[in-house]
């Protein structure tokens, strides 16, 4: 069984430390945990930019493995103290089929949860989603809403089902006894959608709006909130609640927690607009231009064409019917959960965190130039 974290050396391992998250996490981690003595990086792709990290005092190990295969996960986990799950399938857009989004994002937690048990793993931190709670396939909004506050929140979309399925079974785990006998303090995050540097999707919509010549048409009503969270806070509050999970155990074990910060509300449109607009982009018109039902019906005819295609090549656009639903349904968080258990604040302004991802993209932008 891994040592008490009170011994002040501490093993951490990161699933999906590669991805947009996991990258921003393992690099906090590096500069705010004292504690960490080893630092363990599993994910299916490996970036050459791990490399850079090895020549710090934390002992830095790449473990290139699948969560989908119990074993892997199991040996990679044996002997860490904390276990920080990001790992995950994020497909809305129909690249990946129905059941591997499942078998990834359900059965790999499952083997995360096991693992932890069977390797005396104490501490797990779970990368949830917004999208556990919604919005929901009713459409209804939720504005300015807390961890409490009532929702109908069903879902048919693969990847709300997966995460929502995912969370619960963190949760069920928490008090399990591990290896050793003591019991697995658990707890789930719940981040809006994250934005900031690597952010995959914001750079699609920057090129998107390039080939458009440099604008883009405002699909979205501006008065629509959609909610955002920066990635180095999302990736604090990581680092935060796995500090604090073993002092705050009863407390906190067992808990979601939604992942928010000073970002302002607007509509997902308006909100990309603060990073593409210093980037030359412009976005045209006060109102949507294409009334919603027409724009419902491109999006079915993208999935219908997704559908046609698929034995000859991936048609995979940002509009279906499932973005467009959640693109234009009001979804905003306002909570101080964090702050209350565990004593978080933002690390990053928005003004900072606004900056750091402007010039990201600006930086893209020349070296794709
Ligand atoms: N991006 C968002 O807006 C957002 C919002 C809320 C929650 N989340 C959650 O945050 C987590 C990270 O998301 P992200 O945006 O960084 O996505 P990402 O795709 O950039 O990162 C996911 C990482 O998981 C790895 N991975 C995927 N399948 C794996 C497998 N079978 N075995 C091992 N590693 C595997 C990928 O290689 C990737 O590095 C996910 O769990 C996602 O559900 C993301
Ligand atoms: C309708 C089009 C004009 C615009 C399409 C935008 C669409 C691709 C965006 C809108 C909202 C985005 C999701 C949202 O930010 C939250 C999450 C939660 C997270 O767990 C995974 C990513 C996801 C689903 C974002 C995906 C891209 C969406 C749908």
């Amino acid at each position: 069984m891994a040592d008490s974290v009170q011994a002040q050396k501490l093993v951490y391992l990161v699933t999906g430390g590669c991805g947009f998250l996991g990258e921003h996490v393992v690099r906090m981690l590096l500069q705010r945990e004292p504690r960490l003595h080893e630092l363990r990086i599993f994910d299916l792709h490996l970036g050459s930019w791990l490399e850079e990290l090895k020549t710090g005092t934390v002992q830095v190990t790449a473990i290139q493995g699948d969560v989908t295969q119990a074993h892997e996960v199991a040996a990679a986990t044996a002997g860490a103290h904390v276990v920080i799950h990001t790992a995950g399938l994020v497909d809305v857009f129909g690249r990946a089929s129905p059941k591997t989004i499942h078998e990834v994002n359900v059965q790999g937690t499952q083997n995360v949860i096991e693992a932890c048990v069977q390797t005396g793993t104490r501490f797990l931190v779970y990368t949830s989603s917004m999208e556990v709670v919604g919005p929901n396939i009713k459409g209804h909004p939720f504005y300015r809403g807390n961890e409490d506050t009532p929702y109908e929140a069903v879902h048919r979309h693969p990847y709300p089902c997966s995460k929502a399925l995912a969370e619960q079974l963190v949760l069920e785990a928490n008090g399990r006894e591990v290896r050793g006998g003591l019991p697995l303090v658990t707890c789930a995050l719940r981040p809006t959608g994250i934005y900031g540097e690597g952010h995959q999707i914001m750079r699609d919509i920057y090129h998107q709006g390039l080939r458009l010549g440099g604008r883009l048409f405002r699909a979205i009503p501006a008065s629509v909130e959609h909610g955002r969270v920066y990635v180095g806070n999302v990736a604090w509050m990581h680092v935060l609640v796995a500090r604090e999970l073993e002092q705050r155990a009863a407390l906190m074990g067992g808990q979601v927690y939604f992942c928010y910060d000073k970002s302002p509300y607007k509509s997902y449109e308006d909100f990309n607009m603060e990073f593409l607009r210093p980037c030359g982009l412009r976005l045209v018109g006060t109102r949507p231009l294409l009334p919603y039902w027409l724009l419902m019906l491109l999006a079915v005819l993208n999935a219908l064409l997704q559908w046609l295609l698929r034995p000859l090549l991936l048609y995979a656009p940002l509009l279906n019917p499932y973005t467009l639903a959640v693109a234009n349904t009001t979804f905003t968080v306002s909570t101080n959960k964090a702050q209350r258990h565990f004593g978080y604040e933002p690390l990053f302004s928005w003004e900072e965190s606004r900056t750091r991802t402007i010039r990201w993209m600006q930086a893209k932008d020349s070296s794709a130039q």
